[in-house]
């Protein structure tokens, strides 16, 4: 929807985006990547004006936030970029971003494709993942099994990963695409793509 500033202020590490549809997986890699990396990245906690599932933590998962709030802090330039997503609005804050950039680590971007595309716009610089399930099957049943979305939130939610697909495959769009069949097959292919950034923050906090 929008592509909004970001300061020159946002120095450290590469950043990390990691994109593609609902249900793909970005969650559980990123959840593991937090856990065996503790200390090289940080995520960055959107707001969205979606209700909280079971078991998400206001200012952890997101910062849950009404429509009017966000709406607010948007005309106030306070976000880096922001979208509509399957009837709820999401964005990326400029204060989450530093949050933990300010700590040195590197900060993972979870967004959908309007996101990326607006991050591009930015001098963020950020390291491109594209996560695809292996089969819109397969993301189908593992969307249903995951049990969170309503019929028409999935409905909503299948028709842009068909979108999502299509798009991914633009050239130059995503620095990789990986595909989440097996799980700790796509978390090895990540890490390998992301080795180089764990080697610098791990050399600097070493040397500091
Ligand atoms: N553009 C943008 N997209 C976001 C942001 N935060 C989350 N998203 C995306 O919004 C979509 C829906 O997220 P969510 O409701 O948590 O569902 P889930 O991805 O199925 O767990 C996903 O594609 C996320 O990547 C954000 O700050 N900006
Ligand atoms: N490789 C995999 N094989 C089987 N199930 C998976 C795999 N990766 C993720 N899942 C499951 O699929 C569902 C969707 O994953 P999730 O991480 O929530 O996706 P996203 O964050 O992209 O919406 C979750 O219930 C998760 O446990």
């Amino acid at each position: 929807m929008r592509a909004h500033t970001t300061d020159k202020a946002m120095a450290g590490p590469r950043p990390v985006v990691m994109s593609g549809p609902s249900g793909a997986g970005k969650s559980t890699l990123l959840k593991k990547l937090l856990k065996e990396f503790n200390g090289v990245f940080g995520f960055s906690v959107s707001h969205t004006t979606r209700n909280p599932r079971p078991g998400e933590e206001n200012g952890k998962d997101y910062h849950f936030v009404s429509r009017e709030v966000m709406q607010t802090s948007i005309a106030k330039g306070e976000f880096i970029e922001s979208a509509e997503f399957s009837g709820n609005m999401y964005g990326t804050s400029k204060a989450a971003v530093q949050a933990v950039q300010a700590q040195n680590l590197i900060c993972i971007l979870d967004i959908d494709m309007q996101g990326v595309k607006n991050i591009k716009k930015t001098d963020l610089n950020p390291i491109y993942v594209s996560v695809q399930a292996p089969s819109m099957d397969i993301l189908e049943k593992r969307l249903r099994d995951r049990k969170t979305e309503s019929e028409e939130s999935l409905q909503k939610r299948l028709h842009a990963a068909k979108v999502d697909v299509e798009i991914s495959k633009e050239p130059g769009l995503f620095d990789v695409v990986i595909i989440n069949d097996d799980l700790e097959a796509a978390y090895g292919k990540l890490k390998d793509v992301l080795l180089e950034e764990i080697q610098k923050v791990r050399d600097v906090n070493k040397s500091s």
